[in-house]
């Protein structure tokens, strides 16, 4: 394994195993594959027999199995691009098998939780090093992959001083620069109440008024949902995101997404407030704040 922190002309890594080729997954295997920057040779893993016929038609992989034993066995890095809430047991049925020396890291969306679900499972001999690649679709599965996913996008790291030794995190940073990321460490509880607000309550909000709409139409026999504009059409694009995987997201960071959904209701409340007593310098002030907010996300991402 080469631990360099910049681009090189040597893939950072012989062997790379990626468990659960998804939308996550896949898409670095794209990457991999593309480049030829992050491992020799590419191992994919999955349960869904469907799916592991699909990564092995994209051609994204050498090869493809649902053994999880022999597929890390030989690996410098296996990477979980599974649900959060089966990060534990996969965990638990690779580890034992990994080489001594290797890097174990995954991608979840939530960090708490899946740290202390695989902490159990760890060895003295491996590094573990979680991170979560902050960029994503709608989409799931190993279709909906693509090589350019993480370009120009944050992923977040949140090494644990026991397990994570600093080659390892070096390792895993320069394997997201690699994909195009720019990376940053945090401790795992920051990065959840930071996900909570960021991420898991604009879904929350998303498949909640999608919902509420829904049921409008269905109590008024009305075609409110023809009449869609752009605003709502966001909210339905976010609202198209796979049940299971968030359904996961939801459970696993319990108190810090009820503590944003109690602090957003205030301040909902609040807006009511305004709107019920026409208290118009508090509504535009809230709505200027918005556009200074989305106007500072685009200077961001343009700088
Ligand atoms: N979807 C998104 O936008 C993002 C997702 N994530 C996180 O990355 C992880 C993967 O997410 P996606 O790629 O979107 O999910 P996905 O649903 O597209 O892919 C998950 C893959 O794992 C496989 N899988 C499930 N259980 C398995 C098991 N027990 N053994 C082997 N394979 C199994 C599935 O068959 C599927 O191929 C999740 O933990 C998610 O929270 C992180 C950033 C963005
Ligand atoms: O599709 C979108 O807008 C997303 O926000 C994707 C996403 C989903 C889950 C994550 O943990 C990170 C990014």
């Amino acid at each position: 394994m080469d631990d360099r922190t910049t681009a090189s002309d040597t893939p950072l890594f012989d062997t790379l195993t990626v468990i659960g080729p998804g939308l996550i997954g896949s898409s670095v295997l794209h990457r991999a594959r593309r480049d030829g920057m992050l491992a020799r040779r590419l191992i994919a893993v999955d349960n869904n027999p469907t799916f592991r016929q699909r990564v092995w038609d994209l051609g994204i992989a050498d090869e493809v199995t649902e053994n999880v034993a022999p597929a890390v066995a030989e690996a410098d890095c296996v990477m979980l691009c599974v649900p959060v809430g089966v990060m534990g047991e996969v965990a638990a049925t690779a580890i034992p098998a990994m080489r001594p020396g290797a890097i174990l890291t995954d991608t979840g969306s939530t960090k708490v939780s899946v740290i202390d679900a695989i902490r159990p499972s760890l060895r003295p001999d491996i590094s573990y090093v979680p991170a979560h690649p902050m960029a994503g679709t709608e989409f799931s599965g190993p279709d909906a992959g693509f090589a350019t996913l993480f370009e120009n996008r944050w992923c977040l790291l949140t090494p644990l001083p026991e397990t994570s030794s600093d080659m390892a995190v070096s390792a895993v940073e320069s394997l997201w620069q690699r994909c195009g990321a720019r990376t940053k460490d945090m401790t795992p509880e920051h990065h959840d109440r930071v996900c909570a607000i960021v991420s898991h309550l604009p879904h929350l909000l998303a498949f909640t008024i999608c919902g509420t709409a829904d049921d409008l139409a269905d109590q008024t026999r009305s075609e409110v949902l023809d009449f869609a504009a752009s605003g709502f059409r966001d909210f339905t694009r976010i609202a198209a995101s796979d049940p299971i995987m968030w359904r996961d997201i939801f459970l696993s960071n319990r108190d810090a997404i009820l503590e944003m959904l109690a602090r957003f209701t205030e301040d909902a409340q609040a807006m009511a407030r305004a709107i019920r007593w026409a208290d118009s310098d508090y509504i535009v002030d809230r709505i200027e704040r918005g556009r200074q907010i989305r106007r500072s996300l685009i200077e961001n991402h343009q700088a």
